[in-house]
């Protein structure tokens, strides 16, 4: 019997999973309908969000509700099971494309103002900060992260491995990092013991005193830490290292994550742009400024911007770039058929992606020549690009690591109630001038206290303790059902960590750790020792802070499958509810470029099918629904025998794409619910549609592929036309009619 509401929330996101949805939804609505469950949808996608913060710009058809609201309060319930697939962290660059997509559509939403000059700019400038970088994630995950790899999907990696590059010893790739002046160096923490508000505030060398950030809550047992990055530091840093990478032949490459980390990490790249075209940048400062460059948004925005000049001023700048890059060391590419470097939109290169695929493939990058070739990769705060050398050196001592043999590294990470980092946007300033940056709480004590110059980027971060006791339980629990080592990833020599080692050695005492291997280890020896184990075959958990656990739940599963697409993302709430993430990366842009040229849909949703299986099982479980049992059962069932056949999309027309790939997931599904025998009216339901798609294989996949081979139009990018994306990614009739008869 259902109990209580039997609902799950579908989120609508972006690019290719978008697309991917409006195949799947369907056949997910379909079978979820016979189990009394309803399947809803909320749209957190960009320009949904975009076009929900303008309310009254719009008529009464193109008004849209803040579904992201909506789902930040539906995750504090115990009610809470949501789907979420990947969704755009907007650059910039990205924002500006969605508004004018929007605008062309009819939309009546006002340009992004980067200076903003009025009252009414001020407005819109605040609400598209609301919008931009990774705004969606932090808000839905009110719970600590547990990604890992199901055990049918590591043996079908093991049995069909991916490629990966050999590694040579005398390879030239590494990392580089600052040695002094980051934030690494700088931070300092508190814990606070009883609840507080305090204020950040600047005291500039006249004594006066500005107020940053007037009031943040926090909590008894909450740590709050403050850093700097020096302006000066990194960009006497990123010269020597240009100069050095120029010397070594090697490429350049740059790897920040503009996107989560919205404030701090654009400054950073519109240095690395500054420094390494610094002649032209000061041979043009006057036009620059005139036509508002912002180096922030990468060298596309330079070229973009230059674009409104005379063709004699804008051909003697790019002439003036040109020769510049002549003598500088040569630039990674993001698209080198299409002269796309590193440094011209922050959002391509993003560094948990961006590094696990250097690494897959030898160490190496795509240079200007189209090859790959040996890279300096630029990371310049050492609290994380240490690890990426250790993995480097790793490689280079042992060869790459094989897939059909090395253990599994999951992980479970400290993320909720905006933890660590992903709280940080608004306690993160770019400093105008000399003096001091102060932490002070309610009675006027000074917490911490920074020395800063000029153009400095000062952050706090905040983690509360609830999420902190949640996370050690949650290691716990995972280091005893899967009987496997659990390292929490913690730097002594880092104020933070420091203050999270005491807290995690008090919180492990309230849990019975006895007979597992539960270590405290540096993320540099804790690299060292799981990639050891997982080359000899051996499983390591992972626990670390965020950050880690957003680049160590990419750099893993791509070496051990490919894709990160493909691993389950479970966000246990901490209010009860359930957050079900469709694997660990991204929404993969480029595969919405090609389904556009030709009509081929190569996303992989082997993520998707994996969280709706956990999701039903959690609602199965919460609201003992018998029948959301059973669906859940075949649908495991159904992955198991998708994968040992081999259904995932292939990669160029003329196979199966992402919409064959949910054909027979649908196929399996439906099979597997008609061979059961605990539920006979779930079984009397799907005999006929098992049958139907059985019949009909043949036919819909010939239908499926018919379709593919030409350019289809679907009316948008970030804001597609509902029916034409609908149409495109439905084409077989026979299909849709089983389903709709169903
Ligand atoms: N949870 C979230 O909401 C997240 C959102 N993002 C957002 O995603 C966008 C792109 O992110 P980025 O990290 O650069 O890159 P992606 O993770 O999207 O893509 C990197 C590569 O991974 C492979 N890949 C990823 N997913 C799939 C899939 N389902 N099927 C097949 N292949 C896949 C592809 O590699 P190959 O061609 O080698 O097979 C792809 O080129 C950004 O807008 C970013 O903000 C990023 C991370 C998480
Ligand atoms: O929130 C984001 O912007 C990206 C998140 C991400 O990359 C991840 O969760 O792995
Ligand atoms: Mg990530």
């Amino acid at each position: 019997m259902t109990t209580k509401s039997s609902k799950i929330i579908y989120t609508i996101t972006d690019e290719a999973p978008a697309l991917a949805t409006r195949s799947f939804l369907p056949i997910v609505q379909a079978f979820t309908k016979a189990a009394d469950i309803e399947v809803e949808t909320r749209d957190i996608s960009l320009a949904g969000r975009i076009i929900a913060a303008f309310p009254e710009n719009l008529s009464e058809d193109q008004k849209q509700s803040d579904d992201l609201a909506y789902l930040g309060d539906l995750a504090k319930t115990p009610e809470a099971n949501i789907i979420k697939l990947p969704n755009i962290s907007a650059s910039i660059p990205q924002l500006v494309e969605a508004i004018k997509e929007l605008q062309s559509q009819g939309y009546n939403i006002p340009d992004y103002p980067a200076d903003p000059k009025n009252d009414a700019e001020k407005d819109a400038k605040a609400r598209y900060a609301k919008i931009l970088g990774s705004a969606v994630n932090p808000v839905l995950r009110e719970g600590n992260s547990d990604r890992r790899v199901a055990d049918a999907v590591k043996q079908y990696a093991k049995k069909h491995p991916h490629s990966m590059g050999k590694w040579s010893s005398d390879s030239k790739t590494h990392v580089a990092h600052m040695t002094g002046g980051d934030f690494y160096g700088s931070e300092q923490s508190v814990v606070v013991d009883k609840a507080t508000d305090v204020r950040i505030e600047f005291v500039g060398a006249n004594g006066e005193t500005k107020v940053l950030k007037d009031k943040v809550a926090l909590k008894a047992g909450e740590v709050m830490d403050s850093s700097v990055m020096s302006r000066n530091a990194l960009r006497s840093f990123l010269e020597k290292e240009i100069a050095e990478a120029k010397e070594q032949g090697i490429l350049l490459s740059l790897h920040l994550k503009a996107t989560m980390m919205k404030v701090s990490d654009p400054i950073m790249f519109g240095h690395a742009v500054t420094v390494f075209f610094k002649d032209t940048f000061a041979k043009h400062a006057a036009t620059f400024k005139e036509i508002g460059v912002d180096p922030n948004n990468g060298l596309g925005d330079v070229y973009a911007k230059i674009q409104n000049l005379s063709a004699e001023k804008r051909a003697e700048i790019e002439a003036d770039l040109k020769a510049e890059m002549a003598q500088r060391p040569e630039l990674a590419m993001v698209n080198s058929d299409k002269g796309i470097t590193n440094l011209h939109v922050p959002s391509d290169m993003i560094i948990d992606a961006s590094m696990p695929a250097a690494i897959r493939s030898s160490g190496q990058m795509w240079g200007p020549d189209g090859k790959l070739h040996d890279t300096k990769a630029i990371i310049p705060d050492r609290s994380y690009a240490q690890i990426y050398q250790e993995v480097i050196q790793f490689c280079k001592e042992n060869g790459a690591f094989d897939p059909t043999t090395m253990g599994t590294v999951p992980n479970i990470g400290l993320m909720a109630q905006k933890a660590e980092e992903y709280g940080s946007h608004d306690k993160t300033f770019e400093i105008a001038e000399a003096g001091v940056v102060r932490v002070v709480d309610a009675n006027g004590n000074t917490l911490m206290e920074q020395k800063v110059e000029q153009g400095d980027i000062f952050r706090a971060c905040q983690t509360k303790d609830l999420p902190i006791q949640d996370w050690v339980k949650l290691a716990v629990t995972r280091a005893r059902i899967t009987n496997t080592p659990a390292i929490f990833w913690l730097d002594p020599q880092r104020a933070h960590d420091a203050n999270l080692i005491q807290k995690v050695e008090k919180y492990l005492q309230d849990h019975d750790t006895d007979g597992l291997e539960i270590k405290i280890m540096s993320p540099v020896e804790a690299m060292r020792y799981t990639c050891e184990r997982a080359k000899a075959g051996k499983d390591t958990i992972s626990v670390t802070g965020n950050v880690l656990r957003d680049y160590l739940t990419d750099l893993f599963p791509i070496i051990e499958l490919g894709t990160s697409a493909k691993m389950l993302s479970i966000v246990p709430l901490l209010d009860g509810g359930g957050l079900f993430e469709t694997g660990a990366g991204g929404s993969a842009p480029k595969h919405v470029e090609q389904f556009v040229e030709e009509n081929y849909l190569r996303w992989d949703s082997l993520g998707e099918f994996l969280a709706l299986a956990v999701s039903l099982e959690d609602l199965a479980y919460k609201t003992k629904n018998e029948k959301a049992e059973v669906l859940a059962e075949a649908l495991n069932k159904a992955n198991a025998e998708f994968l040992e056949k081999d259904k995932s999309p292939a990669r160029k027309v003329g196979g199966i794409d992402n919409r064959g790939s949910h054909f027979y997931l649908a196929l399996y599904w439906a099979q597997a619910l008609a061979e059961q025998s605990k539920n006979q009216e779930l079984k009397d339901k799907f005999l006929k549609l098992a049958q139907e798609l059985t019949d009909n294989e043949q036919k819909i996949v010939d239908e499926q592929i018919a379709a593919q081979g030409k350019p289809v139009d679907i009316g948008g990018y970030y804001h597609p036309n509902e029916e034409k994306t609908s149409k495109a990614m439905r084409p077989s009739e026979t299909l849709n009619a089983a389903l709709a008869g169903f």
